[in-house]
């Protein structure tokens, strides 16, 4: 069992929305007697931390008796490389914000989140901004990720000023969502040319947006605008279709590309010819479609909307190949896309389903599902679920040692994991939370005990924005295969006139 031995508190607590929170505990602090588990491997060891970083990790660490002391096995905290917090999104705004959505992040022992920045009005940078003033109320860290939805010379610069100067190393394209998000191949391909020059990663949302806009218009057409037309009209032909135009031509600009929430088998199965970075997100490895066929109404009306997100969740079977995958290293790491809604936005689309705001939950929930999911099946090890939820994370978008690691000079995110309680009233993995096998009993982040007895300990604007430089690991080797290629050419051919 672990004990809290003793705890020093600073500052005064406070509430927002209903979400209130006791002073975060700044001090010393050790975890002892456990194991110390990472994604290279799990040792038995303590683990020594002063102003918030790791500076010690080895066997029977002494310590005064100021200092803070934990009897337990740690391991890093989470980080969900996908989120949509604040967001406006289909003519609405998301109802998690920076600080709602973190504080469940923190309490299902998730210590950082990359979020998605929108540029305003055709400006990264304002959008850049405005994302800024969105995360003051952050209460714990968080990156982001910025969305490309047009093409011009300012962008381009733009971008370069993201990487630079903003810590922005990765962009992401929609090859969905006509008329709004959605990007054609024109500015895809001008994008990832851009992405591998600043050595920033390139992300795509892969469903053939021009088909799904058919897909819906069908649907309508035969009277079908219940939420069900939602998954009819983008089968998964529609986002391996996606998935395949944007590997090869990322592979034709030889640049990394990142898949995020790959939902299928057939999308799956072309990120495993590829080589390329493929997230899968809770939603697709755990549910199945069959919410959306209820026929009971009231089940359907309360239990449908919650369900529809963009790729749609897949018939069963779907979910159990993409845990395969991931087990197997064909997918690389567990991301949630929460976007919520409430029950009244998601009623937009009482009499059509292209209203529906999409999006599920999932970041208070990825740590425990992917636990039972993943480690109580014995699908993966216990190494594997650090790798898959934090470290893999960390090293794709070049944070690794800083975060993603319990290593000396490592930032002290530590979560320690027993069995599971739950607040959540709505969510879309309702059914589970009674029967989940473990629960993060504590969250550190940067060596501050911010959530504990199913408290929060952590004020507004504590949390830190974490800049991530480009070059990530994905990048190596690439001059080299832009060389190979060259040569390969054997082009331009010298040629001689002959004389006539
Ligand atoms: N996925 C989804 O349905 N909502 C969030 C926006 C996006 O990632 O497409
Ligand atoms: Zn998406």
């Amino acid at each position: 069992s672990h004990q809290l031995m003793c705890e020093v508190g600073t500052g005064n607590g406070g509430s927002i929305g209903g979400i209130s929170w006791l002073p975060a505990s700044l001090s010393k602090l050790l975890i002892k007697g456990g194991t110390v588990v990472n994604a290279h491997r799990q040792e038995r060891g303590d683990v020594y931390v002063e102003d918030g970083i790791i500076v010690a990790v080895k066997p029977n660490i002494k310590v005064g008796d100021e200092v803070m002391v934990l009897d337990a096995t740690g391991m890093p905290g989470g980080i969900d490389p996908h989120t949509h917090l604040d967001a406006e999104f289909m003519g609405t705004v998301a109802v998690d914000d920076f600080f709602s959505g973190q504080a469940a992040a923190l309490a299902g022992g998730t210590t950082m989140h990359i979020d998605f920045v929108h540029p305003v009005n055709g400006s990264l940078m304002s959008g850049f901004e405005a994302y800024e003033k969105k995360a003051s109320k952050s209460c714990m860290d968080y990156g982001f990720h910025m969305v490309i939805r047009h093409w011009d010379e300012s962008v381009s610069k733009e971008m370069e000023i993201m990487v630079k100067e903003n810590g922005i190393n990765s962009f992401k394209f929609f090859m969905v969502y006509k008329g709004t998000f959605m990007v054609d191949d024109k500015v895809l391909l001008r994008g990832m040319k851009r992405c591998k020059s600043l050595g920033a990663l390139a992300m795509v949302h892969a469903e053939n947006g021009d088909a799904v806009f058919e897909g819906q218009k069908r649907m309508i057409e035969l009277g079908i605008t219940v939420p069900e037309g939602h998954a009819l009209s983008r089968p998964p032909m529609l986002e391996a279709e996606a998935t395949m135009r944007a590997i090869r031509l990322a592979s034709f600009m030889n640049t990394p590309l990142y898949v995020v929430h790959v939902m299928c088998i057939d999308a799956m199965e072309e990120i495993a010819k590829a080589r390329k970075t493929g997230e899968p997100v809770v939603s697709g490895l755990v549910l199945d479609d069959s919410k959306l066929w209820d026929p009971d109404f009231i089940t359907a009306a309360k239990q449908d909307f919650r369900y529809v997100m963009s790729p749609p969740i897949r018939e069963s079977g779907h979910n159990k190949a993409l845990q395969a995958a991931l087990s197997t290293g064909v997918l690389h790491l567990v991301g949630t896309d929460h976007c919520t809604f409430s029950s009244s936005q998601k009623a937009f689309g009482i009499d059509d389903f292209r209203k529906i705001p999409n999006g599920v939950n999932g970041i208070e929930e990825r740590m425990h599902l992917v636990w039972d999911t993943m480690v109580e099946s014995s699908q993966i090890s216990v190494t594997d679920y650090v790798r898959i939820t934090s470290t893999e994370c960390a090293r794709i978008f070049n944070i690794y040692p800083r975060k993603g690691a319990i290593l000396v000079g490592s930032d002290a995110d530590i979560i320690i994991f027993n069995e599971l309680r739950n607040k959540s009233k709505i969510s879309s993995f309702e059914n589970q939370y009674e029967f989940f096998q473990g629960k993060v009993e504590v969250t550190i982040s940067r060596g501050r005990i911010v959530w504990k007895d199913d408290e929060l300990k952590v004020a507004p604007g504590s949390g830190k924005y974490i800049p991530m430089p480009p070059f990530g690991f994905l990048f190596d080797g690439i001059e080299k295969t832009d060389a190979k290629l060259i040569s390969s050419f054997k082009a331009p051919v010298h040629r001689f006139k002959s004389d006539v």
